[in-house]
């Protein structure tokens, strides 16, 4: 629950307009990059104000009990989502809580059909809610997630990230804009 003094959140001027694809924001990325031959490579869109849909298919190598989605698979698929918000606030936030609800089984073959909204800011303390539905955009509900981001700095990544990855994503020229579009606050 965001604290008594959190205010609402600001979609970034220059945020992706509704509709628009969010693309991978790293492409070894387990929950969106296109180079993980089992990562989850799920794809976000801007929604309106500040919130996101994505979509993510549950393939034989995400099971957990024969013929059904893997807890955490899930959970990271919701965590993907929520991240996504980053896009559109132009903050890049790491996930410092996250707490889950299982409300049905997922079936491999099945559609995920996420949304997330950013709920509330607090200085650094970024507050988010997501839910997974089954069946169709409006099906019922199989997941959902309320989590706490914490704004970081670039540095968060280069200084604790293993050196031959950083120093890989620093010279792929994709990478560095990602980078950049985040560095870039008013
Ligand atoms: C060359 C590279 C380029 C890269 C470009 C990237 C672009 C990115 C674009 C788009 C990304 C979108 C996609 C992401 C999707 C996936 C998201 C994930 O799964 S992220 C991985 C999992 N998460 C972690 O690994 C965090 C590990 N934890 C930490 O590093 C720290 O604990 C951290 C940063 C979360 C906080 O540490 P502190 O030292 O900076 O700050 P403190 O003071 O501890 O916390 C700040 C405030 O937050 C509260 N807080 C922190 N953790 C909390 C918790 N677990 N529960 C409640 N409150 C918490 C604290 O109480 C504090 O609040 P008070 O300011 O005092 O009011």
């Amino acid at each position: 629950m965001p604290p008594p003094g959190a205010v609402a959140p600001v979609r970034h001027p220059e945020a992706p307009a509704p509709g628009e694809l969010l693309g991978a924001h790293y492409d070894q990325c387990f929950g969106c990059g296109e180079s993980q031959p089992y990562g989850l490579h799920l794809a976000a869109r801007a929604g309106e104000d500040v919130s996101v849909t994505a979509e993510f298919t549950v393939q034989p190598a995400h099971q957990g009990a024969p013929g059904l989605a893997h807890g955490g698979v899930l959970v990271a698929a919701l965590d993907e989502t929520l991240g996504s918000l980053s896009w559109i606030l132009r903050v890049i936030a790491v996930t410092g809580r996250l707490e889950s609800d299982f409300v049905r089984p997922v079936p491999v073959g099945a559609t995920l059909h996420l949304s997330a909204r950013c709920t509330a800011v607090d200085g650094r303390k970024i507050y988010g809610s997501a839910v997974g539905r089954i069946g169709g955009p409006d099906g019922p509900v199989a997941v959902r997630a309320d989590a706490l981001f914490v704004e970081v700095k670039i540095d968060h990544f280069t200084s604790n990230g293993r050196p031959d990855e950083i120093q890989a994503a620093m010279s792929d020229p994709d990478q560095v804009k990602v980078a950049r579009a985040f560095e870039v606050n008013p």
